[in-house]
């Protein structure tokens, strides 16, 4: 059987229903051709794609100049869309776009952006809300839902394939542009992120940073088959969310840029409302866990547009073992005669 298209996927999805499945289905096609766009301008390689604008972002980043090139082209291809708010990372505030029209946007137009120049995989990330959610008529309100008022979220990654990684609320699939056919094709359906794992992303640079239970945490896990764990790990660090949240996605795995003691990294990196919700929505419909190291990503209210916040993804097991290092420390303590003196939150 020939595998299905993303058009025909999303015709499925829209059949028979009234606006708002037929909204998210043009949204998301609209949004998968100027993925096109930018990954055209990526290959192109004319585009100076390492320079920086000279600016920051709202969140204090230096802005790339194919930040701000992708940023335009999904603004671009929303004027279109049946959207009324776009809000992205490189913009403060959200933009209004259709009166009336009934979805929200949030995006991360390029993510991993630091890595431009030196061509490791890079992506674009978004998020579909309602745009009546919780009755907000504030453009920055509207996208202050929990994650799980997502009717869609998925990503763009510019690798050696551009794939598309989607949940529509049924499960999280995985489509690749075939340039031969000139659609992108169904090549992962249903993808489910195996429990248990013995590979963790994490940018280990940080560790004196870091609070004792993610030390702990990371301790246990080097110390491989002669410590608690009694089995030895890989550790995988791309420094781009998109390609180690496809790496788990694939094969399992997880990934954890926790709150550290650097100025500004109290809630973490990574932004909640265009980068960890649509991730955790991801992650949760392929059977993973995505938390701040202790609560579910998808139930928190996000306070404001730019918020960061702690994040944890992945396996399922390894994630809720990150929560226990977290919360029941004396559980850690006791778990092996040989372990079982060191206090978790030793001075
Ligand atoms: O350089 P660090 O601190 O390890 O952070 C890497 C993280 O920052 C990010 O690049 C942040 O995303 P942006 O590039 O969109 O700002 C993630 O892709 C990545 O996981
Ligand atoms: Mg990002
Ligand atoms: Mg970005």
């Amino acid at each position: 059987m020939a595998a299905a298209t993303l058009d025909a996927f999303l015709n499925s999805f829209a059949s028979g229903d009234v606006r708002i499945r037929a909204a998210v289905a043009e949204t998301v096609w609209l949004l998968s051709r100027a993925a096109l766009r930018v990954r055209d301008t990526i290959l192109q390689g004319t585009q100076d794609t390492g320079a920086t604008t000279g600016r920051q972002n709202a969140d204090g980043d230096s802005q790339k100049d194919l930040d701000v090139v992708a940023d335009n082209i999904f603004l671009d291809a929303m004027r279109r869309a049946p959207v009324a708010f776009y809000a992205s990372e490189e913009i403060e505030k959200p933009v209004a776009l259709t009166v009336g029209a009934p979805l929200a946007v949030a995006i991360d137009p390029l993510d991993g952006s630091s890595n431009i120049e030196s061509n490791v995989s890079i992506g674009t990330i978004f998020s579909l809300l309602p745009a009546s959610g919780g009755g907000a008529t504030d453009p920055a309100a509207i996208f202050l839902q929990p994650g799980r008022k997502q009717l869609a979220a998925g990503f763009f990654i510019y690798g050696p394939q551009l794939a598309l990684v989607l949940s529509l609320g049924s499960g999280t699939h995985i489509f690749a542009f075939s340039t031969r056919l000139g659609a992108y094709v169904q090549i992962h359906e249903s993808r489910i992120i195996p429990a248990k794992t013995s590979e963790f992303a994490i940018n280990a640079a940080n560790y004196r940073h870091w609070s004792e239970a993610v030390r702990l945490y990371v301790d246990d896990c080097l110390k491989g088959a002669d410590g608690p764990r009694e089995r030895d790990f890989n550790m995988r660090w791309i420094a781009s969310l998109v390609a180690d949240a496809y790496r788990i996605l694939i094969r399992g795995g997880v990934f954890c840029y926790p709150a550290d003691q650097r100025k500004g990294y109290g809630q973490g990196r990574l932004r909640l409302v265009y980068e960890a919700s649509p991730i955790a929505f991801l992650i949760e419909q392929a059977g993973g866990k995505a938390t701040d190291c202790i609560d579910p990503i998808l139930d928190l209210v996000p306070e404001s547009l730019h918020q960061r916040v702690p994040f944890c993804f992945g396996s399922r097991k390894e994630v809720e073992r990150i929560g226990r290092y977290h919360l029941e420390p004396s559980a850690i303590g006791e778990r092996h005669p040989l372990f079982g003196n060191r206090g978790l939150f030793r001075a």
